[in-house]
């Protein structure tokens, strides 16, 4: 996941950018297929609206499935991990976002119609989460199946097919964003990151 200028740029101006074939198909699959396992053994959890005592599960705001990852070197998860790792490390540097430690989540949307409304990951002026990233490992996904990301970055939308090996880089408190409504099982690992003065 070599970042390139016109990355930089786009999180600068338009608060996002996509990249697909981030990683290759080799490692992709692997990846999907070790998410896949996971969300098979039922370890996943349903998720939360809100945190702390105000948790709640509501799955017309929110129908996927997660799991907290810790770092598994050796697996293919491990090395998506190492370059979630390395991505945060070439954003501090290059784009002066200033990321420390960083959490990542595994979520399965089951289908069925299942999505997650239209929300921010973080507010600005809290200092949590400042940057999304989202690696998509779905290999056979087709239109029909829906649960495109939906970005809202100001005038208009934009839709992002979470096909296999495509990862889109967001800035929290920025963009807006929701997942449509998905006719089949879908699987995401997100990465977000804190900022350095966050312990
Ligand atoms: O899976 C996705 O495409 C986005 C999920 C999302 O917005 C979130 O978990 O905050
Ligand atoms: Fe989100």
């Amino acid at each position: 996941m070599d970042l390139r200028d016109e990355d930089i740029e786009a999180l600068g101006t338009q608060g996002f950018f996509i990249r697909t074939a981030s990683l290759g198909e080799q490692q992709a699959r692997a990846i999907h297929a070790e998410a896949q396992a996971r969300a098979a053994t039922g370890a996943l959890r349903p998720a939360g609206i809100r945190r702390g005592a105000d948790r709640a599960e509501d799955t017309a705001v929110r129908g996927d499935f997660i799991e907290w990852l810790s770092p598994s070197p050796g697996s293919a998860l491990g090395r998506l991990w190492e370059a979630f790792a390395a991505l945060g490390e070439a954003l501090s540097a290059g784009a002066y976002l200033g990321l420390g430690r960083f959490d990542v989540q595994l979520a399965h949307y089951p289908g069925g119609g299942t999505r997650y409304v239209r929300h921010r990951d973080a507010f600005p002026g809290q200092s949590n989460r400042r940057l999304t990233a989202i690696y998509y490992a779905n290999p056979d996904w087709r239109p029909a199946h829906g649960g495109q990301l939906r970005l809202y970055p100001g005038a208009g939308t934009l839709e992002v097919a979470p096909a296999l090996d495509t990862l889109v880089v967001f800035l929290s408190e920025r963009l807006e964003h929701e997942v449509l409504p998905t006719h089949a099982p879908r699987l995401a690992l997100t990465a977000w990151y804190y900022g350095r003065d966050v312990a």
